[in-house]
């Protein structure tokens, strides 16, 4: 068995440096997480990857490419694509090795209609899946953007959107923490166990337009509440604790280390002839 996280989120959201800090906090704890750049049109992250995708196909190229004609998004749609295609899946698998236990973080590209609308990122899931893997979403937010109700009401619908769309164990990041001064934090931590209904009722900014559809927003409000869908873990890359905590999510999300539990140093294998012997009595 092993073990994936795809690493999703908008544009800046900090994935790659959520990517880097849980590398980084893994090797404080002995324990080897591996980082996959899947951002063909990527510049710079600051984690040692185990594969970058810009090996096999690169955003630029494609654009440049005479008898293609694309632009930065959908230059970017096509690498993905083409990874998916038997070619692309073929390196793909050779480059990711079979090694059991891996813990391979997946850092994906900020676009966010690759995983809102559109199915290849759900193809990669079922092929990594394929492949042996657990996997889980870890969906990055940055907390800036998460201070008022309606700001939390968007970012909420699209984590859903990608939680229906991937069908696997889904874990909301509110990244930045960090960088919020203290009222920010205590307004944040409204929202982390959300009332959805006090805090849209609480909403004063209400335009002409809000009102119109407040009873639309108020809907919306209550179908996150009622399923408990939606739910954020805060994150503070400096904290070692705030790390901890998450690893401890992401962990249980695709239930990491229950295997190994079971494999204890006093773990006797069954001898092959004593299962010869049952066979033999009935
Ligand atoms: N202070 C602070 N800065 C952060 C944090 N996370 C990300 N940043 C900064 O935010 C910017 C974007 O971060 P990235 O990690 O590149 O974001 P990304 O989601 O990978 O961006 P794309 O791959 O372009 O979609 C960088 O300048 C980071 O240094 C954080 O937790 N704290
Ligand atoms: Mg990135």
């Amino acid at each position: 068995m092993r073990y994936a996280q795809l690493v999703l989120g908008p544009a800046g959201s900090g994935k790659s440096t959520y990517c880097s800090a849980v590398q980084k906090h893994a090797e404080v704890m002995n324990r080897v997480i591996n980082v996959v750049n899947m951002d063909p049109a990527a510049e710079v992250f600051n984690y040692e990857a185990l594969v970058d995708v810009r090996d096999l196909i690169q955003v630029d190229d494609v654009m440049q490419a005479e008898d293609m004609d694309f632009g930065p998004n959908g230059g970017l749609v096509f690498c993905m694509e083409y990874l998916m295609e038997p070619d692309g899946r073929e390196w793909l698998k050779e480059q990711l090795g079979e090694y059991d236990e891996d813990c391979i973080l997946f850092d994906c590209p900020g676009q966010i209609e690759l995983y809102t609308h559109m199915d290849v990122m759900k193809r990669m899931v079922l092929q990594l899946q394929n492949w042996d893997f657990r996997v889980c979403a870890v969906f990055v937010l940055d907390a800036g953007y998460m201070v008022d109700a309606t700001k939390f009401l968007s970012g909420s619908l699209t984590a859903l959107s990608v939680m229906v769309q991937l069908e696997v164990p889904h874990i909301n990041v509110l990244s930045k923490m960090d960088l919020l001064n203290q009222s920010a934090r205590e307004q944040i931590e409204m929202f982390l166990e959300p009332e959805i209904h006090e805090l849209l009722a609480s909403d004063h900014t209400a335009s002409k337009f809000n009102k119109k559809f407040r009873k639309l927003t108020s809907a919306l409000g209550q179908v996150l509440e009622e399923f408990s869908l939606v739910r954020y873990i805060p994150l503070n890359i400096n904290s070692e604790e705030s790390l901890t905590d998450l690893l401890i999510q992401t962990d249980f999300a695709v239930q990491y280390g229950e295997d190994l539990d079971v494999k204890t140093k006093d773990f006797e294998y069954p001898d092959p002839d004593d299962e010869r012997e049952i066979e033999f009595n009935n």
